[in-house]
């Protein structure tokens, strides 16, 4: 039976969308082993079936509830995760593989991370210089007090050490480096963690001038509020699963969010009521069966418990794992 109707695009069109591709992960986990009690070996499972396209140009967000593992995502993406974890699954990055010695040249220069922690920057060194370094071209003081204008920084801010620098101002430091860059994908982990509403919403215009130029973004968040006023599309994460990816196109058109879980966050959002579910997530040390979201869908079936639903595609990049979504 079909729930949707699917979006017939021409081979055309299909070939222009697979040229614009980004990256695209397919399957990933990531599983950490560590000692449980009485030195029992303990497998976490903290990824454990996620997809995601991202195109040249897009801003794409990724939500998901604090301590679900979205920081551990952005690791496994770029090869810097725990030694203790094993990852495994398909990345692709502009339609080739994304292999170790890949990853290792791209990283810093192709694909750069705006770090949740806001002390990754070198404490010794001038925020400007560590700007600078970033700069293949037009590599001048100039250029980089330039940048610092477009984020809302203080062209002084250059001399400055980062501990002279507020929590904010480091946020905005690390926009300014990666507008500084000439890479193409930014993964930005929490960039609004600790911001307040308007500080937030200047973040967002400036995540937009990342956008504007041409640059993939990932965004990585806990505030589907803030993911709903950015980003192009919007993959929801759950119990180490995306779950829904959505187009904000969609949204905008007055359509819903499809799955019972992306649901219930929305519901939660304050101009929608405040209206609170169980959404304790399954422990990373369970072994899931059936539906991850089951035990508090108010939608789930004896079906539900027992069998996997698969991510079904809506269109070339919508998708949702729900049996019952759109129903
Ligand atoms: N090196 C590690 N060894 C063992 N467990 C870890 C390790 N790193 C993270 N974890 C655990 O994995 C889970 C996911 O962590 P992660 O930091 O990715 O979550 P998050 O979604 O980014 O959280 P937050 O919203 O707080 O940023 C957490 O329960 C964390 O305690
Ligand atoms: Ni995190």
């Amino acid at each position: 039976m079909h729930v949707y109707e699917l979006n017939h695009e021409t081979q055309e069109e299909l070939e222009k969308i697979q040229n614009n591709l980004l990256l695209e992960v397919k399957n990933l986990s990531l599983t950490i082993e560590r000692f449980g009690k009485g030195w029992t070996r303990e497998r976490l499972y903290v990824i454990r079936d996620f997809h995601l396209k991202i195109h040249h140009g897009e801003v794409v967000a990724i939500v998901g509830a604090s301590g679900s593992g979205k920081s551990l995502l952005a690791d496994a993406i770029l090869g810097i995760h725990p030694k203790n974890s094993i990852v495994d699954g398909m990345i692709k990055y502009e339609n080739e593989l994304l292999t170790e010695k890949r990853r290792k040249r791209l990283r810093g220069n192709d694909i750069l991370l705006i770090p949740q922690m806001t002390n990754a920057l070198d404490p010794l060194m001038k925020v400007g210089k560590q700007v600078k370094t970033l700069m293949k071209q037009n590599n001048h003081q100039k250029a980089v007090k330039q940048i610092f204008q477009k984020v809302g920084l203080d062209p002084d801010v250059y001399d400055q050490i980062p501990s002279a620098c507020s929590g904010g101002m480091i946020r905005k430091i690390f926009i300014a480096m990666a507008l500084a860059s000439e890479a193409k994908l930014i993964i930005a982990d929490e960039p609004t963690n600790g911001l307040d509403y308007e500080s937030i919403d200047e973040m967002l215009f400036q995540i937009k001038m990342l956008e504007k130029d041409n640059k993939g973004v990932i965004m990585i968040t806990h505030d589907l509020e803030a993911a709903m006023k950015v980003a192009d599309k919007i993959a929801v994460f759950y119990a180490g699963e995306t779950v829904e990816v959505v187009d904000k196109k969609h949204l905008k058109k007055g359509g819903k969010f499809r799955h019972p879980y992306s649901r219930a966050l929305w519901n939660a959002l304050p101009q929608n009521g405040f209206i609170a579910i169980d959404s304790t997530q399954p422990s990373a040390t369970e072994k899931l069966t059936g539906c991850s979201f089951a035990k508090q869908c108010p939608k789930a079936t004896k079906k539900c418990k027992i069998e996997k639903p698969l991510l079904k595609e809506i269109s070339h990049d919508e998708m949702v794992r729900c049996f019952y979504a759109g129903m």
